[in-house]
């Protein structure tokens, strides 16, 4: 089986549990978020909230030897046969529900400066996003222009924002010129910003992963029919983890919606929102057959793969299968555009991947 050498839009690096607090005074490295151990759930402190959440099951279910080691991880990508990763924070996801202006600033400050020195600076396949303060808009426009000049290519931001706060709405409007201008994508994260279990019944752990999918098309949403992307025409926005399908669909319902309920709406777009989407919107995938599938049949174009290393929705052990079922008698310029195009065009990295 010949190795299909790819880039990953979707991993994860694990941050040592020391992050902030060897970082930060103790006033503050003390309200950071930590878990501990429970009998059936892992307790996750932050800032005083507690959130009880199988983390434990997802932690023990993590098979690369590399998921916290950079040296062994790119043993493993080269085993997987994945040359560069956007990896996305584990802890750090946590960052966006502190609304405390001070300790946001703070611990996502530590959180960046530690992917600088621990990742960005010692290699250059695996490239983290960038955490930002969702508790103060000038203070994430300050990281976003700092984490910029440190080299970053992405921030992130969750996918669930707090009543009020949705993205559609002008007080985000200085976040997107900053992030345009640094020519950086922001990148969404499903399963972020809200409750992951919602549904405990039966079939809760399917309905309970779909729910986590929802989201990220609500981000899209909002920041095309909020004319957020139409007013920035430069600003890219990534949905990782989300699967891709979902694009042409979503377009389609937006532009008739955009048509029949004309009268209802505004701002009104200087683009169709499924122009905007094709144009300014990015999603990834791990094992959808669909996300390969809409690429042929519907020409959108901005699907990227991901191999959520490493986590057990990943690919880890069955990567090259997973390519294979995926790509065997698929066009070469699709396969070439999911597996390393779209990564390339996002993050502007040079072609590195070594011909086998
Ligand atoms: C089986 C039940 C219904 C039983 O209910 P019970 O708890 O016994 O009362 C319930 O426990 C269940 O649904 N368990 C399945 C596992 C699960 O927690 N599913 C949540 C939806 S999936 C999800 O949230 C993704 C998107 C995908 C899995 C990894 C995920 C949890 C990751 C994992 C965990 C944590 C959250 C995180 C980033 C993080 C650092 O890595 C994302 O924010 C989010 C993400
Ligand atoms: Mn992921």
């Amino acid at each position: 089986m010949t190795k299909i050498w790819v880039n990953s839009g979707d991993s994860h690096v694990m941050e040592p549990a020391d992050v902030w607090t060897e970082r930060l005074p103790a006033r503050l490295g003390a309200r950071a978020p930590r878990s501990e151990r429970g009998e059936k759930y892992e307790m996750l402190y932050i800032d005083g909230e507690r959130i009880d959440r199988q983390l434990g099951d997802f932690m023990d279910a993590m098979r690369p030897p590399g998921a916290w080691d950079l040296k062994v991880r790119l043993k493993d990508l080269d085993q997987e046969g994945v040359w560069s990763q956007l990896a996305f924070p584990s802890m750090g996801f946590w960052l966006v529900s502190i609304t405390d202006r001070e300790l946001a600033r703070e611990t996502v400050r530590a959180w960046n400066d530690w992917a600088h020195e621990e990742i960005l600076s010692k290699n250059k396949r695996v490239i983290t996003t960038a955490c930002l303060s969702t508790a103060d808009i000038d203070d994430a426009v300050a990281e976003v222009e700092r984490v910029a000049e440190l080299g970053f290519k992405a921030v992130f931001l969750p996918c669930s924002t707090r009543d009020g706060e949705e993205y559609a709405l002008d007080r985000w409007e200085p976040l997107w010129t900053a992030v345009e201008r640094a020519g950086l994508v922001l990148a969404f994260h499903i399963g972020t910003g809200g409750q992951n279990v919602v549904f405990r019944g039966p079939g809760g752990a399917v309905v309970n992963y779909m729910e986590t999918t929802y989201p990220g098309m609500r981000v899209v949403s909002h920041m095309v029919a909020g004319g957020a992307l139409d007013r920035h025409p430069d600003l890219r926005i990534l949905i990782a983890e989300g699967g891709a399908g979902w694009m042409p669909a979503i377009g389609d319902r937006m532009d008739e919606a955009y048509r029949q309920h004309g009268m209802f709406v505004r701002p009104k777009l200087s683009r169709l929102p499924s122009e905007i989407i094709r144009q300014q919107v990015y999603a990834s995938f791990q094992h959808d057959k669909s996300s390969v599938e809409i690429v042929e049949s519907t020409g959108y174009r901005n699907v990227m793969w991901g191999d959520d290393y490493p986590h057990l929705e990943g690919t880890y052990g069955h990567t090259q299968s997973t390519l294979h079922d995926l790509f065997d008698g698929v066009p070469d310029d699709i396969r070439e555009r999911v597996t390393r195009g779209t990564f390339n065009e996002l993050f502007r990295l040079p072609e590195q991947t070594p011909q086998e």
